[in-house]
């Protein structure tokens, strides 16, 4: 699709200059906002806003959305220092960083969906925002269309969040979704995810819980309006999940989704203390969690005033993540024809990030034992020597042909038959769980640890 720019609406209108930097998936789409309704907006912001034009690796390259071939540069730092807005839609660490550093330099404001440069360096990119008094808007970063930021940052600052808990990466969702409703096999499900524009240009940041640990970081960052950073992150992605961890959950009546938790806690020392994690967990299938479907996200917010709170909606995509992008680019428009400092967030509170051992949680261990007796006993006990309560136990006899018997191995004869044993365990430490799985994984009555994932929701 090519388009001409239209002729300006209301010429007598100031304009605000706006750089676009990059325009792949969702800069292709603040494109096509910015040219399509171009007199919408300016409306609603009282000035127009000009595109003034697009950084991209490849200026001859095609788009989702083409615009005129003169808009396209490979000049980012004439197209900086032009912009009264800057809209950084690229992606990766550099040039992304020093190109935002420019800008911020220049006085102009910033609208970014970086996650992985906000949660590596957005402590020292929102100071120097506050320092040059101009605006970092990032609303698009984290959720994808879902206004789950702005609510945290203003709406909920008179409050105590105590707790963030979501779906917060589409492309994961979207696979997990696809193989537990269509039975799609992990790979197919993720080309599928990136053909619709989900995923991030390397994949691995989605699969491996990367995009999710930042989203957790920028999350607490702005939920306990302190500094965090992915390194403080405890992340496990879904690619160690099994066709036996699926059948695992299925069969106890649960479904396993990727979720990015953030809560404060005081750990075992009296530290008070934030603990961030994001792993596969398990939900029960009744779970509001569990009905997630696609690419869309969906984050709880518990608080000590407001109590629970949940946002859904769109977590990934062109036009939902450029709607997110648009919403800051108004806002901050908005404020530059009325004039007054930018809206900055400096986050000014100490919580310190504690270990993933500190939190709380229960699992669900699903183990292969001799069927003979006493194996229950041994299991209780290797159970309760950590302080671990189990919640229920269930034990599902093999059927022979369920049995791989290898010949050398004597324990596995006619005479031992065996069965699947589920334990669910009460709350506890992850410490303590972690160790009560290594005792397990030694006792001789287990012939295999078959699937152990955490379980959130009961
Ligand atoms: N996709 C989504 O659903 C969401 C994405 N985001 C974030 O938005 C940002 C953009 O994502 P997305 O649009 O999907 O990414 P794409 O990979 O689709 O687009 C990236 C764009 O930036 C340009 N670009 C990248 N690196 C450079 C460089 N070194 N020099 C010049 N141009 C460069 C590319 O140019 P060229 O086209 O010439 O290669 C391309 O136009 C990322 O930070 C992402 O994490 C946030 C929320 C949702
Ligand atoms: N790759 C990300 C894009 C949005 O942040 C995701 O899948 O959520
Ligand atoms: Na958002």
């Amino acid at each position: 699709m090519t388009v001409t720019t239209p002729s300006a609406p209301h010429d007598s209108q100031p304009a605000l200059k706006i750089a676009l930097l990059g325009a792949g998936t969702v800069g292709s789409q603040v494109a096509r906002i910015l040219t399509e309704d171009a007199e919408m907006l300016a409306a609603r912001v009282g000035a127009r806003l000009e595109l003034a034009g697009v950084f991209v690796r490849n200026p001859d390259g095609r788009r989702d959305y083409q615009l005129p071939r003169e808009l396209y540069t490979t000049d980012a730092e004439a197209l900086v220092d032009s912009a009264d807005i800057v809209l950084e839609l690229m992606g990766g660490i550099e040039p992304a960083k020093s190109l935002i550093e420019r800008a911020i330099g220049n006085g102009s404001a910033v609208v970014t969906g970086n996650k992985a440069l906000l949660a590596q360096s957005g402590s020292e990119l929102f100071a120097a925002a506050a320092e040059a008094g101009t605006q970092l808007s990032f609303e698009a970063s984290v959720a994808g269309a879902i206004p789950i930021l702005r609510p945290l940052r203003d709406s909920l600052a008179g409050d105590t969040v105590t707790r963030v808990m979501g779906i917060a990466n589409g492309t994961t969702n979207y696979i997990l979704d696809q193989m537990d409703t269509t039975g799609a096999a992990f790979d197919d499900a993720l080309a599928d995810a990136q053909e619709l524009g989900y995923a991030e240009a390397d994949p691995t940041a989605d699969i491996e819980g990367h995009d999710a640990a930042a989203k957790a970081a920028i999350l607490a960052n702005l939920a306990f309006h302190a500094p965090f950073r992915i390194d403080e992150v405890y992340c496990e992605g879904i690619t160690r999940i099994t066709a036996a961890d699926n059948e695992a959950a299925s069969e106890a009546g649960y479904v396993i989704k990727l979720l990015a938790i953030a809560e404060r806690i005081t750990a075992g020392d009296g530290t008070a203390g934030a603990v961030l994690r994001v792993h596969p967990t398990l939900l029960p299938r009744e779970h509001p969690l569990a009905a997630v479907r696609g690419a869309f996200n969906a984050v709880f917010v518990e608080t000590q005033n407001a109590g629970e709170l949940m946002f859904y909606g769109p977590g990934a995509g062109g036009a939902p993540t450029a709607s997110a992008v648009m919403g800051d680019t108004v806002s901050i428009a908005r404020r530059l024809v009325r004039g007054g400092a930018g809206r900055t967030h400096t986050p000014r509170s100490v919580v310190p990030a504690l270990p993933v051992g500190e939190a709380r949680t229960s699992y669900m261990v699903v183990i292969r034992v001799a069927d003979r007796p006493g194996v229950l006993a041994a299991i209780a006990s290797a159970v309760a020597e950590h302080g671990v309560s189990i919640e229920s136990m269930r034990q599902v006899p093999l059927a022979e042909d369920d049995l791989v018997v290898e010949e050398s191995d004597e324990a596995y004869t006619d005479e031992a038959p065996e069965s699947l044993l589920r334990i669910i365990t009460h709350e506890a430490k992850e410490q303590n769980l972690a160790a009560t799985v290594a005792t397990i994984k030694e006792l001789d009555v287990v012939t295999e640890v078959v699937s152990v994932l955490r379980v959130e929701g009961n």
